[in-house]
């Protein structure tokens, strides 16, 4: 068996185009791709970090945003440990498009669910969404709130390490142990063994 205290399942959802692949490749693979195509269906990658001296394995699935994909990718929202809800600066639909995304939350993950809402390509220069409407919309829906760019790399690496120290404080706190097939508040937090990757 691999060397690692936890798994986590991450899931990122949002439109199609906010960045979510990107983030997704700039934390797993320190890049910016060139030239992004479009998700199909669901993907996933993996990383291991280090939380506190012990090592946290995140198993991240990347959503497609595309409508046509929607009954796809609800079925992964369930054994999420925690939801990394996405939307575009410069793109006021995207934001608009949140309380959507909250719905589909309400009716496909579980209910303790980690869920982060994150607004990304600050570093593009025609900003529609102010920071502060981010902050709020997060804050009235119980979310943790962060701005990224994944293409100048700022905040990609705090935003996974946040989740990672978040989930593996509550696993602690739960006194959950790793070899155990136990029910992490919205799924699992046990290690697996075979991944299967769905690219669909
Ligand atoms: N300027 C800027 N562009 C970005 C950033 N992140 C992603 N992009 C661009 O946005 C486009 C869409 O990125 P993706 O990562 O494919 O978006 P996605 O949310 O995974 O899209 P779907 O797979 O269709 O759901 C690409 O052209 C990226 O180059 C960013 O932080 N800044």
């Amino acid at each position: 068996m691999e060397d690692y205290k936890y798994l986590f399942k991450v899931v990122l959802i949002g439109n199609a185009g906010v960045g979510k692949t990107c983030l997704v490749r700039r934390f797993t693979e320190g890049l910016f791709p060139p030239g992004q195509g479009a998700t199909i269906g669901v993907d996933f990658m993996i990383k291991t970090v280090d939380v506190d001296g012990e090592k946290v394995k995140l198993q991240i699935w990347d959503t497609a945003g595309q409508e046509r994909f929607r009954s796809i990718t609800q079925a992964y929202y369930r054994s999420a440990n925690a939801l990394i809800l996405v939307y575009d600066v410069c793109c006021q639909n995207s934001f608009d498009s949140l309380p959507q995304w909250l719905n589909e939350i309400e009716l496909y993950a579980g209910s303790k669910v980690l869920t982060f809402l994150v607004g990304n390509k600050v570093d593009k220069m025609s900003k529609e969404i102010p920071t502060q409407i981010g902050q709020q919309f997060a804050q009235r829906y119980d979310m943790t709130f962060i701005e990224t760019s994944a293409k100048e790399c700022e905040n990609v690496e705090k935003l996974f390490m946040d989740i990672a120290r978040g989930l593996t404080k509550r696993a602690r706190d739960l006194n959950l142990q790793p070899e155990e097939n136990n029910e992490f508040p919205s799924g699992g937090s046990t290690p697996i063994s075979t991944f299967s990757c769905c690219k669909i």
